[in-house]
């Protein structure tokens, strides 16, 4: 039997690091094509092994093992993926301690996983038997939601995480349900069995009721003490069924991740379903309709490693010259241009951004370097939308469509902190339908475009269904929560004894802003909550302007519902008086809606000079004060003759209503 080859010639490096160092390729040479395609290359590994050529060993598709890590946030997923790299010397301790302080700043310091990586291990078994385990890892955050459900539908397996000192939260829930509708096994583990507070018996309870899932074989693991991995390698192989041999059937493999590489163009992360694909081969997208030519394909171990061919069942990456991740979407089939698929893959969505903002330079000479920068961000993200926008207050910037809040917030870290951009970003407004007096329907991403209320038949705006999961205690708490933000009570179910999840359909709008938050502090931080997009409703729906210095701020307005308009303008007005500094001369706050004005303050004059009280020659404190004035200044756009800090943009986010 021909066996496939790949001879490698890559450092090893932690699964965590390949989010940031994806660029540099590090290549090894491809083997003579393979005859017999019912094996996968597997390179060997070792704690930063050079690899040799003829050190790869081969094993058949029935040893391999594509399988994902699903957890709510902070129950230890990445600590356990490290350990498993770490156990089958896919990386070594010392790359790995070293890898994890280089990771994605923005990454590390949120504490959770933004981009998806997979990393391929080989892990001999207890009866000596050598299998390839592909880990596909997924992202924390509901924002990625699509991007979890199509890395799982490229899995047969997950390892359901749980935290044996919290138990089943809203997000284990969200995960386990998209998993067991991609029909994965899943297999539950019990982490952080090291704490002190860890209750295994009750949380063992929780995912026998809640989730339905057979506990009696329950792993017990400390991710990190390094306690139970063998274990669970050990049931990875056992219970995680391999992939189903369909080489015969013309090429379907699913793109679950893509990223733009500098040298490469577009790099694919993707899973063969059916058939085999070939460096060489012209292969179509089959929802894009692009088609490209191959010219590389190879694992990832973690470390890219080519090969001539990856073969149903194996997961990989390939570049084929693709310019844009638009063109290589996530969740889009790939076929052969010559022997194509009669179907694509189910389950491809092209995801819509829900989420919008301006942002707009502070320095207008700025603009272009910001458009430079948005257009090498979206090159890499096809879910990141911007058109130009003018704004007679602002000048020129740009409107931006993101997933959700999380990814606004990254992109706007990345413009600042990789382009060096000073930028003044206007509060999130979420998208809205509108149909005009003739008979349109136009969507709605910003308050500035809304028509004048005469020309409006009618409005709507997304809802979401919203899952909280929370101890009993706190449920009063919530619900009053959810109601004073329009939500609709849909049903609460007794989790267990102590736990309940209540559900509720509310208006997106109203999730985008502090509503996490405020949940947390009602729930003295025990409750979660998951959501997804359910449609549009219409709704009563209404535009608070606000006028500074008697000139409509376009940038501060909002879009709310009318029963909502007077407190929200009242508070508004006063949050911005408390954040707009004081001018040379009064500054009347007003909102109103269409020409009657709802709420109004006055921002009195200066009366002192900052620098009054060093006369004489106190020079250095003098400057030190007027530095810092115009440190302030920075961050401030000009409204007309008022100057505006960046945090007035965002005053809606941060109302004192709780
Ligand atoms: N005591 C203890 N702490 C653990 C264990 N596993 C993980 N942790 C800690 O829990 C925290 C969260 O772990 P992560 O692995 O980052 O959690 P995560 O689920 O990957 O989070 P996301 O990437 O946001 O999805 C970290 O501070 C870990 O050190 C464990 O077994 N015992």
């Amino acid at each position: 039997m021909a066996l496939l080859g790949a001879h490698c010639g890559a450092n090893s490096s932690s699964l965590r690091n390949l989010a940031t160092k994806r660029s540099a390729p590090q290549l090894c040479r491809a083997a003579p094509a393979p005859t017999v395609p019912n094996e996968t290359a597997l390179p060997a590994g070792g704690p930063g092994a050079k690899y040799a050529a003829g050190q790869c060993t081969k094993v058949p598709v029935k040893n391999i093992r594509n399988f994902s890590i699903i957890a709510h946030i902070d129950h230890g997923k990445s600590t356990l993926a490290d350990q498993l790299l770490l156990k089958t010397n896919t990386v070594a301790e010392r790359d790995m301690v070293e890898q994890f302080m280089d990771s994605n700043d923005i990454e590390r310091e949120r504490g959770i996983t933004i981009k998806l990586n997979s990393a391929r291990m080989r892990y001999t078994d207890s009866q000596g038997e050598l299998y390839a385990l592909n880990l596909i890892d997924t992202p924390g955050h509901v924002d990625f939601a699509y991007e979890v459900s199509r890395s799982l539908a490229a899995c047969e397996g997950a390892l359901l995480v749980v935290d044996a000192s919290q138990g089943v939260e809203a997000q284990t829930l969200a995960n386990v349900w998209l998993a067991l509708e991609n029909d994965l096994e899943v297999i539950p583990v019990l982490n952080k069995i090291d704490l002190p507070g860890a209750d295994p018996d009750r949380v063992i309870s929780e995912i026998e009721d809640i989730i339905g899932l057979d506990c009696t074989d329950i792993l017990k693991v400390s991710a990190k003490v390094g306690l139970g991995i063998d274990d669970v390698l050990e049931a990875i192989v056992k219970r995680v069924p391999p992939p189903k041999n369909t080489v015969d059937k013309p090429l379907r493999a699913l793109i679950y991740d893509s990223y733009y590489d500098a040298y490469r163009g577009v790099i694919c992360q993707f899973r063969v379903v059916d058939g085999s694909v070939s460096r060489g081969d012209r292969i179509l997208m089959m929802n894009t309709g692009k088609e490209h030519i191959v010219d590389e394909i190879g694992v990832l171990a973690p470390n890219k490693v080519t090969v001539d061919t990856l073969y149903c069942g194996e997961v990989g990456y390939m570049a084929a010259q693709i310019k844009s991740v638009k063109d290589a979407r996530v969740g889009d089939t790939i076929t052969l241009s010559k022997n194509q698929a009669q179907e694509p893959l189910p389950g491809y969505v092209e995801v819509q951004p829900m989420v919008y903002c301006g942002l707009f330079p502070t320095d207008s000479n700025q603009y272009q370097d910001l458009r430079v920068a948005l257009d090498k961000l979206q090159l890499n993200d096809a879910a990141l939308r911007f058109e130009p926008e003018i704004s007679t207050a602002m000048g020129f910037g740009f409107r931006c469509g993101f997933l959700g809040l999380l990814h606004m917030e990254i992109v706007q870290e990345r413009l600042e902190r990789e382009y060096n951009l000073q930028l003044i970003t206007t509060a999130p407004t979420v998208i809205y339908k509108c149909v005009t007096a003739d008979g349109q329907e136009l969507m709605i991403n910003s308050p500035a475009d809304l028509p004048e209320p005469q020309k409006r038949r009618s409005m709507a705006e997304p809802y979401v269904r919203l899952e909280m999961v929370t101890p009993t205690d706190y449920v009063g708490n919530l619900i009053e929560l959810a109601t004073s933000r329009r939500g609709e009570y849909q049903e609460m179910r007794y989790l267990t004894e102590n736990r309940t999840t209540l559900v509720f359909d509310i208006p997106l709008a109203e999730v985008v802003t502090d509503y996490f938050d405020v949940l947390k502090s009602r729930s003295k931080g025990y409750a979660s909550m998951e959501y997804q997009m359910i449609g549009f409703r219409e709704n009563d729906l209404v535009k608070l302007e606000i006028k500074i210095n008697g000139e409509p701020a376009d940038a501060l307005s909002v879009i709310t519902h009318r029963d909502n308009s007077y407190k929200l303008g009242k508070q508004l007005v006063s949050k911005l008086k408390e954040l707009i500094p004081r001018q040379m001369f009064k500054v009347p706050i007003q909102a109103c809606i269409g020409v009657k004005v709802i709420a109004s303050e006055q921002i009195a004059p200066y009366r002192k000079d900052v620098t009054a009280k060093c006369y004489g020659g106190d020079i250095s404190r003098k400057k030190k004060l007027l530095s810092k004035q115009a440190e302030g200044k920075k961050r401030m756009k000009a409204l007309g003759r008022v100057e505006v800090p960046q945090e007035a943009f965002m005053a809606v986010l941060n109302l004192d209503n709780d």
